[in-house]
């Protein structure tokens, strides 16, 4: 019989891939192909009017050359449901290969959104994710090496396209190379604005520092931030420190709390300090603090990389910054936004896998956050060490290859849709695939190429650039901020300096031209506390009263300070010099160091039986163009 003869048209532009074979349930069928079929394949079969989907679990050759697949149902599309078929479907049926429609309507692709990538059995259809999703949370899982963070690249690219605010919380300081276009592109690669910062602008010297106020903190932010639990006396000390800083009415900042603490009438009061000195140790607050709103600006990436950060400040900043930025949400002071944690076991860990001071507020955020516009990205590659409760909120799951049971276990707890086949197919993924979780059925998913670079690569020999630390001025601008004021691609050069100092004097030689830059006569005692004083921009007067010490007495020391050149001859204001300007150390790399051409011994001709340290200058240059970051200006 020519069995196309007897075939309604629609069937006709469709392949047929063979003949179902013996026994036949709602859920799977048998049969012998006769074309060329391949594992998760899609076809699909007529029964009752209605074209049912399904998909090819397995596929099998016979030694006399057949081949056998198993296909599980998925069901068929009806008033904008997918439903599973109740009838089974008739033995011999013919399959046929499932027709892009098909497919994407039983599925219930969505049309338009964040493009990620393709079908990973049909290149041709685009599987695109509701924006609005977002903000209902997500999760990126996945064993390490198998695409997470380029998959968490892709998300970020799609949202910043959309114009989304998005804060990314980078504990490896990968995620700057979103602002640099995918090299590996032939067409379509582009940059993104990114701004990065960190608590620790030492290593990461790229960044912005990252800095929080600590005016007015409320007790139970305190007590959050407090290493250690703090006995009832210690609670009482703070509770009287912070009641008498309020009855006051000013604004108080640590300091405030501290010397209040200080003042109390308890020996519980020191072990309090101590704890307190931790936080103030930290170097994450500040006087002069980071403005939050500044981290969220729509259409950019604020990246905080805590690269080289010290955990117990990571902890601190993950916490300061979703309790503080959540606040400010609440209260519409900051746009809707993204909060992406890359590693986000550790600042959510499930109970018996440590605690973190981010846990209460990641939850409250998990569970609120939606109505406020405030969406978490859970990336991580142990997903059984994830806090449930916050895990279980994520609405959408992007799942790569994970083959850890437990990790497994996990996912198929919080999440729905995790039958026992998506459980073993996500061990078998390759890198770049992934299932997109939290639609009607798990769609598996490869993940597109970036448009920006990939900044997650693991370091080769080859790429490997060895850091060298020197001691630096402290540039008053960043290098980013230059970049973008002066619009210039801005690198960085040390310029070679040796300091040489004796009891009396100190000079700055050039370690390329040999000649000397600064010089001074230093301070003696009593003069280098007036200098610090008129540096704090004290007057004279003031000085007298508080240093307790006759004006003839000034008279002498100002003649001195004079004569010594450390202020001027004209009006009793201390003169400038690059010897008084902060130093810090830097990691630099090889090329970013100009070579000293004098040796030590030839600087110390300068100043005999001097003490010799190197230093460092530091230069933005971007073609003929040079900028000094210490004056702040173009040279
Ligand atoms: N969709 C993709 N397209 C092209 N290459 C990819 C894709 N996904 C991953 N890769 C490649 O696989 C490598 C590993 O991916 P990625 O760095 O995202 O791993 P990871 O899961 O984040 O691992 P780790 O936990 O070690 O950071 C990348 O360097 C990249 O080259």
């Amino acid at each position: 019989m020519d069995l196309r003869r007897t075939l309604p048209d629609e069937l006709l532009d469709r392949m047929q891939l063979g003949t179902i074979e013996g026994e036949v349930d709602t859920s799977a069928f048998k049969f012998r192909a006769v074309e060329d079929v391949g594992k998760f394949d899609f076809v699909s079969v007529k029964s009752n009017e209605r074209w049912i989907l399904a998909q090819v679990e397995e596929v099998t050759k016979k030694p006399d050359g057949e081949t056998l697949a198993e296909a599980n149902i998925i069901g068929y599309r009806d008033k904008g449901l997918t439903k599973a078929p109740r009838q089974v479907i008739e033995p011999d049926s013919i399959v046929y290969e499932a027709d892009q429609e098909l497919i994407a309507e039983t599925l219930g692709l969505e049309d338009a959104g964040l493009g990620i990538g393709n079908l990973e059995t049909n290149p041709d259809i685009d599987i695109f994710v509701d924006e609005s999703d977002f903000y209902k949370h997500f999760a990126v899982l996945a064993q390490t090496g198998a695409g997470k963070s380029y998959l968490t690249g892709v998300l970020t690219e799609e949202l910043l396209e959309q114009e989304f605010p998005i804060l990314i919380l980078d504990p490896h300081g990968e995620y700057s190379s979103l602002e640099i276009p995918n090299p590996e592109r032939s067409e379509g690669a582009k940059g993104y604005d990114v701004r990065e910062f960190s608590p620790n602008t030492d290593v990461n010297s790229e960044a912005m520092p990252l800095r929080f106020s600590s005016v007015n903190m409320e007790k139970k932010e305190l007590l959050e931030v407090i290493p250690d639990s703090l006995t009832n006396s210690q609670m009482g000390v703070l509770y009287n420190a912070l009641k008498r800083l309020r009855e006051k009415g000013d604004d108080y900042t640590l300091n405030d709390i501290m010397d209040a603490v200080s003042q109390e009438d308890s020996t519980a009061k020191w072990n309090l300090l101590n704890s307190m000195e931790q936080i103030e140790e930290s170097g994450l607050f500040s006087e002069t603090p980071t403005n939050l709103k500044d981290l969220l600006e729509p259409g950019r990436a604020t990246i905080i990389n805590l690269k080289a950060v010290e955990p117990e400040a990571t902890e601190m900043t993950a916490y300061l910054l979703a309790k503080r930025l959540f606040d400010l949400r609440k209260r519409d002071r900051v746009p809707p936004f993204v909060m992406l944690m890359e590693e986000a076991h550790n600042f959510a860990p499930e109970q018996g896998f440590g605690k973190a001071l981010s846990s209460e507020i990641l939850r409250k955020i998990a569970s609120e956050g939606r109505k406020f516009g405030l969406g978490i990205g859970v990336v991580s590659q142990r997903p059984a060490r994830i806090d449930k409760n916050v895990l279980s909120q994520c609405n959408t799951q992007f799942i790569l290859r994970v083959s850890n049971p437990n990790d497994i276990k996990a996912i198929s707890k919080s999440f729905e849709g995790v039958t026992s086949e998506v459980e073993s197919m996500i061990t078998s993924l390759p890198p770049g695939v992934c299932f997109v979780l939290g639609n009607e059925y798990p769609v598996m998913t490869q993940v597109r190429q970036r448009y920006s670079k990939h900044g997650g690569t693991t370091q080769t020999a080859e790429d490997y650039e060895q850091k060298i630390t020197v001691d630096c001025y402290l540039p008053q601008e960043d290098i980013d901020t230059v970049r973008q004021k002066r619009d210039g691609d801005y690198t960085i050069a040390y310029y070679p300096l040796y300091h040489l100092e004796t009891d009396d004097v100190e000079i700055l030689v050039d370690g390329v031209e040999g000649d000397v830059k600064a010089e001074r006569k230093k301070p003696s005692g009593l003069e280098k506390q007036v200098l610090e004083k008129l540096r704090n921009g004290l007057e004279k007067s003031e000085i007298v009263n508080e240093i307790d010490m006759t004006l003839t007495k000034m008279s002498s020391i100002q003649e001195s300070l004079v004569e010594k050149g450390l202020v001027h001859e004209d009006r009793f204001e201390p003169k400038e010099s690059v010897l008084d300007v902060d130093l810090v150390e830097r990691d630099a790399t090889e090329p970013e160091l100009i070579d000293y051409k004098i040796d030590e011994k030839t600087a110390r001709n300068h100043l005999e039986g001097a003490k010799v340290r190197k230093l460092r200058y530091p230069y933005y240059s971007s073609g003929d163009s040079v900028y000094d970051p210490i004056l702040n200006k173009q040279l």
